[in-house]
């Protein structure tokens, strides 16, 4: 890594003196470069201990590597997630939360959901309440019930208070069944790593006090994201011998809403509970003049660019189709590696030096096949372990195909028979009856799958899907997308393996072992969330039409959610190191091949009439 001169401001952070510090500061003013130099810093006295919290697996490996942490071994440092972070506290704790072993962690979605099945099913009156709803308000009815749980988790907040309609009373019942369940399977969620370290903090002074003395400074890095309970166990973790901390953000990038992450912990409660001293870093080191202007007028700012000298590009093209939006990528990406080098550019410009973002994956479905046309490398960042089915439909297609390569697996026979709500899912005549009645086709799929037809397979599926009516529009879309993701796997899968087996394509994916981001040469492409935090110097950002990004379901709702889409965005913007180019079709192609007009993202209308 090419050594950095620190601007003035940055290197007065860097030595800031003992005491509460929130480095509130623009994206690219080099908020995770100064938080790195000074822990650097700090090491360099072996009286420090330093505890660093970031957000993502991908920012604590990001940070270990910035800090050379290898270099560092004997150092007191610990740096990783608030959730690795606490898993390494409960591992020697659990029995003070009374445990007897270490609980499981239970990470997978549809454990989770399992459990509130059970919950369900274990008085008469919920069944008959799930038992009433239409197929398609059943997921939405487990959601509902697994976000009061995960907000009064989030929230630290009494199961009353989060009781807002009539008719809720009885999620308090659910959240106590759920617990009583992960407690009888010896587990905990991921909600309550978080709790119950903040407990084990708050009610137990001794682990407190051992804790408090093993850090002298703490960070927080992008602490726009900190929700309440992550707040106060760092709160309860200082108690009054941690006075070292330091949070740095970006209020403008804050895109977790719904995970109850809000900017206000920072820069309210951080403020008046630490006496934290607020530090501002408003220039940009990252963006060129012309991608700063942008960013500057999508969010109403007034960064201002070190790179002033490096003029860079923007623009907008409004594309007739999917199709020619991926031409004017590809074509541009083209046109870049064949110029090879541009004054705005340092180095030659390779692929490497380009990614591709966009609000979901699906937009990206023409440039990948437009890319392997044109035998341009790419691979997909994706932080995910496996694939994670959220349509019923592929849920009931995942389980049944567990269940045909592995019959003894119980769980999962368990959890089709019930999602089913049938005794027999062999029997026809139940299946008939059964609220998805389109099973008996997945049935008849999968008992028929190979290894030889599995793509033959796959795309019946497709066509089951493009001429049903039993479907929305939009789950249709989803169903697409996460076949399509298994279609992908496999093809890497049989690709990779001589003799490919579907027991073995299984527990390949389940344990993560093939990923789509496992190439990582090219160009990278990428959701921006993914990308938060990373940079590139030429940037595309596609599928900016209205309703994709922003998202429908954000437009439908508005307020604080539209505002996080509009944040997103400003995220997505300054990803782009120097050209960045932003692209929406007038036409989308609906995944069963109906075509949909399109107009440009609200968030555009700033910059073209
Ligand atoms: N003083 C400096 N001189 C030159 N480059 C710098 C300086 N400070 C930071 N940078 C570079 O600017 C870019 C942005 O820095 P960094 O990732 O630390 O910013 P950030 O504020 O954490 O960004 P974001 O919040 O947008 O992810 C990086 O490429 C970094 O190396």
């Amino acid at each position: 890594m090419s050594k950095i001169n620190l601007s003035t401001k940055q290197t007065e952070i860097v030595d800031l003196g003992i005491g509460a510090y929130l480095v509130e500061a623009s994206a690219g003013s080099g908020k995770t470069r100064v938080l790195t130099e000074r822990v650097k810093k700090l090491l360099e006295d072996n009286n420090s201990k330093v505890l660093a919290i970031t957000f993502t697996n991908k920012a604590s490996e990001e940070l270990k590597e910035r800090l050379e942490l290898d270099k560092l071994k004997n150092k007191n440092v610990f740096v990783g997630t608030f959730h690795s972070f606490c898993q390494s506290i409960l591992e020697s704790r659990f029995k003070l939360l009374g445990f007897q072993k270490m609980p499981h962690i239970f990470d997978d979605e549809s454990d989770r959901i399992e459990i509130v099945e059970e919950a369900i099913k274990s008085v008469p009156y919920f069944t008959d309440i799930y038992d009433g709803l239409e197929s398609k308000d059943i997921a939405g009815y487990k959601s509902k019930v697994l976000s009061f749980i995960s907000s009064i988790k989030r929230e630290l907040a009494e199961p009353e208070d989060l009781i807002t309609e009539e008719g809720e009373e009885h999620f308090l019942f659910l959240y106590n069944e759920y617990q009583d369940i992960l407690k009888s399977n010896n587990a905990i969620d991921f909600d309550d790593l978080i709790l119950f370290v903040y407990k084990l903090f708050s009610n137990n002074e001794a682990v407190q006090s051992l804790y408090a003395k093993s850090y002298n400074y703490i960070f927080i890095d992008e602490g726009q994201d900190l929700n309440k309970a992550q707040y106060y166990l760092l709160k309860s973790l200082c108690g009054d011998n941690i006075k070292n901390v330091m949070i740095v953000g970006d209020p403008n990038q804050s895109i977790y809403g719904f995970n109850g992450s809000t900017p206000r912990y920072m820069q309210t409660l951080f403020v008046e509970d630490f006496n934290a001293q607020k530090i501002t870093l408003d220039e940009n080191y990252r963006c060129s003049k012309q991608v700063i202007d942008a960013a500057n007028k999508l969010m109403t700012l007034n960064v201002e660019a070190v790179n002033y000298v490096i003029e860079g590009q923007f623009e907008i093209y409004k594309a007739k189709s999917e199709k020619d939006e991926a031409e004017y990528v590809v074509g541009k990406i083209k046109d870049l590696i064949n110029l090879k080098n541009h004054k705005d550019i340092e180095g030659e410009i390779d692929y490497s030096k380009i990614a591709i973002l966009g609000r979901n994956k699906f937009v990206f479905k023409f440039i990948e096949g437009l890319l392997q046309e044109n035998n341009i490398p790419y691979y997909f960042k994706s932080g995910n372990i496996g694939i994670k089915f959220e349509t019923i439909f592929m849920k009931l297609f995942d389980f049944y195909f567990r269940i045909k390569i592995n019959p003894s697996d119980k769980l999962h026979t368990k959890r089709l028979k019930s999602l089913l709500k049938v005794n027999n899912f062999e029997n026809e005549d139940e299946i008939a009856k059964s609220k998805y009645e389109y099973f008996s086709f997945i049935r008849k799929v999968i008992s028929g799958l190979t290894e030889e037809n599995f793509k033959k397979s796959i795309q019946m599926v497709f066509d089951y899907i493009k001429d049903s009516t039993y479907f929305s529009d939009d789950e249709k879309v989803q169903i697409y997308y996460e076949l399509d993701e298994m279609k992908e796997l496999w093809k890497e899968y049989s690709f990779i393996n001589l003799k490919p087996s579907l027991t073995g394509f299984k527990n390949t994916i389940s344990l993560g072992i093939i990923k789509r981001d496992t190439k990582q040469d090219g160009i990278c492409i990428s959701t921006v969330h993914t990308m938060k935090g990373q940079e590139a110097e030429i940037v595309f950002l596609v599928g900016l039409d209205d309703g994709t990004f922003p998202y429908y379901l954000a437009i439908q709702n508005g307020g604080e959610e539209l505002n996080q889409e509009k944040n997103n965005l400003y995220v997505a913007f300054t990803r782009a190191k120097r050209f960045l180019y932003v692209s929406y079709p007038s036409i989308r192609m609906m995944p069963w091949g109906d075509y949909k007009s399109r107009i440009k993202s609200r968030f555009l209308n700033k910059f073209v009439s």
